[in-house]
């Protein structure tokens, strides 16, 4: 199934500049949601998942929904300041200045297989930052699953030669 025509573009949101990658039309029709659900499972078919990493906040859509379908724990990362219970966490970039992601130190054993999602891969400071987290619990990132990477941003470059699964480029 061709996804694209469910993505809009939102001109200059959230600042002057950026094209949006508005996600909701896909998400709102009940049949594509479940195609797309599936599609972003099929990439991972070849892997016994032990969990899914879903990241603050439109990560946490799909993950669990993957989670579920691979038979896998789903775990949050959060912005920082979220999770309640004892936490690691690794900065990243934002176009001006560094935040903080977290998870909670009990959310992955030493040795399990980890499957990051979220929504975009742009810049790709977001993702490397999960994968930084999950690797320093002793788990391995087998492989970085997206909805969509925006390829001008480069992104993939910054995690450095992990194995990157999308749906859509642009
Ligand atoms: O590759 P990067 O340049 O790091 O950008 C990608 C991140 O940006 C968006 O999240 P955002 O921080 O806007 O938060 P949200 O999901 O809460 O809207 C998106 O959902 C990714 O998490
Ligand atoms: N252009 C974009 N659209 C949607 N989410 C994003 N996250 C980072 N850049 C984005």
């Amino acid at each position: 199934m061709d996804f694209e025509p469910f993505i809009r573009d939102i001109e200059d949101f959230p600042k002057p500049g950026v094209v949006f990658k508005d996600i909701t039309p896909l998400l709102k029709d009940y049949q594509v949601l479940l195609k797309a659900s599936d599609a972003l499972c099929n990439m991972v078919a070849d892997h016994a998942i032990d969990k899914v990493v879903g990241v603050d906040s439109r990560g946490f859509i799909f993950a669990p929904l993957i989670a579920s379908r691979l038979q896998a724990g789903f775990v949050p990362v959060r912005k920082k300041g979220k999770l309640p219970f004892d936490t690691v966490s690794a900065s990243y970039e934002l176009e001006y200045g560094t935040d903080s992601l977290e998870i909670h130190t009990d959310a992955i054993m030493k040795g399990e297989k980890v499957l990051v999602h979220d929504d975009v891969l742009a810049t790709g400071g977001t993702a490397k930052a999960v994968c930084e987290l999950v690797e320093k619990l002793g788990g391995e990132v087998v492989q970085c699953n997206f909805l969509i990477h925006l390829t001008f941003l480069n992104g993939a470059q910054k995690l450095n030669g992990r194995k990157i699964s999308t749906l859509l480029e642009y």
